[in-house]
């Protein structure tokens, strides 16, 4: 079991307040993902959560036991973090059990949830060594497995893959969905990193200055996104934004439309502009053009396109993909 409950939380460091009213229900087993800009918040409430940090005022349930006076190794959590935190003179089983011996379990019990965690991230060659003696994949990997061993209610991972390199990266994501799949157990995540977020989340939660501005699916949140700031924050390249009077949008303020749902031609259609700028990305191209109704739109095409700057063209937007948004930035429903 691992539900999780928050109810307005609130942090203030001094007087500036970081967190400023968080209400979230997580549910046994879900994989919930924090994302937003650097310095909104994100950090601060897993630690809140974790215990590592007082809320000024709020509640954190975990399942349905009210815990913000319970201290950290008490509230039945992991936390993994971005810095691997392993003792580099002990070997990586030892790393495995040393919480399991803090508290007091017995050594049978140690080995076989050494031994079960090893084998689920592949880890039994390296049991033997010390940190230095691994790379930063199989650190990780460690500090993911310290975790398992404690059969936590609630997993914590603060930006757990952001000191690996690409292909590190999208190889130790892969284990955690797998573990995901396999634990069944209840993650949160913080990432700065949008596919982390989109191929690993049930839940994605997305704060902006201390406060969640929308919480949905990853398909929610990039297909409805609720308000401006979620619409511009979630995909990449980001959505284009319009000034709607200028495209002839009446009753709505601003205008947005995903570079994908953008089709280009050099015959004709909705809008005429030049090509600024070019990527080719392989499986995409990302084309840059200005025209005088919309201003820069960036549009994204599949496969190779022979388009080049200068190349005078026609944009033309799929009607049924705009988002249509109100003068407070908030999404018009039902167009
Ligand atoms: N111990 C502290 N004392 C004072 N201010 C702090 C402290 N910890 C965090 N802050 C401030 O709180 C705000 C939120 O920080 P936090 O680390 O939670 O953000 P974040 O969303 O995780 O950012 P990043 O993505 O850059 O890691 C920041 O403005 C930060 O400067």
């Amino acid at each position: 079991m691992g539900s999780l409950q928050l109810t307005s939380i609130r942090k203030a460091f001094g007087t500036h307040e970081v967190l400023k009213g968080i209400d979230l229900d997580v549910k046994d087993g879900e994989f919930v993902i924090f994302v937003g800009p650097s310095g909104c918040g994100k950090s601060t409430l897993l630690r809140v959560i974790a215990g590592l940090e007082d809320a000024t005022s709020g509640s954190v349930r975990i399942d349905g036991a009210e815990v913000i006076n319970t201290p950290p190794a008490k509230r039945g959590i992991a936390m993994v973090f971005q810095s691997y935190a392993l003792y580099p003179h002990l070997t990586v089983k030892d790393n495995m059990g040393l919480g399991l011996k803090q508290a007091g379990e017995e050594k049978s019990v140690i080995e076989a949830r050494v031994a079960k965690a090893s084998g689920m991230l592949s880890l039994d060659p390296y049991l033997a060594r010390r940190p230095a003696e691994l790379s930063g994949g199989q650190r990780q990997r460690v500090a993911i497995g310290r975790a398992i061993v404690r059969e936590p209610k609630l997993f914590l991972f603060d930006e757990p893959l952001s000191n690996l390199d690409a292909a590190l990266r999208v190889q130790t994501r892969l284990e955690i969905a797998a573990l995901h799949r396999r634990l069944k157990a209840t993650m949160i995540y913080v990432t700065h990193d949008q596919v982390e977020a989109m191929t690993l989340a049930d839940k994605i939660v997305v704060l902006n200055a201390g406060a969640i501005e929308q919480i949905g699916s990853p398909m929610e949140l990039y297909n409805r996104p609720a308000n401006l700031f979620v619409a511009g924050f979630i995909g990449s390249p980001q959505m284009n934004f319009i000034e709607a009077g200028r495209i002839g949008e009446p009753g709505a303020k601003t205008v947005g439309i995903r570079p994908e749902h953008i089709a280009l031609s050099r015959d004709g259609g909705t809008w005429q502009g030049r090509v600024e700028h070019v990527e080719h990305l392989g499986a995409d191209t990302i084309v840059y053009i200005e025209t005088e109704k919309t201003g820069l739109l960036t549009v994204r095409l599949f496969g190779e396109h022979p388009y080049a700057p200068d190349d005078l063209v026609f944009a033309t937007p799929d009607m049924a993909s705009l988002h249509r948004f109100d003068d407070d930035g908030r999404v018009i429903a039902g167009r």
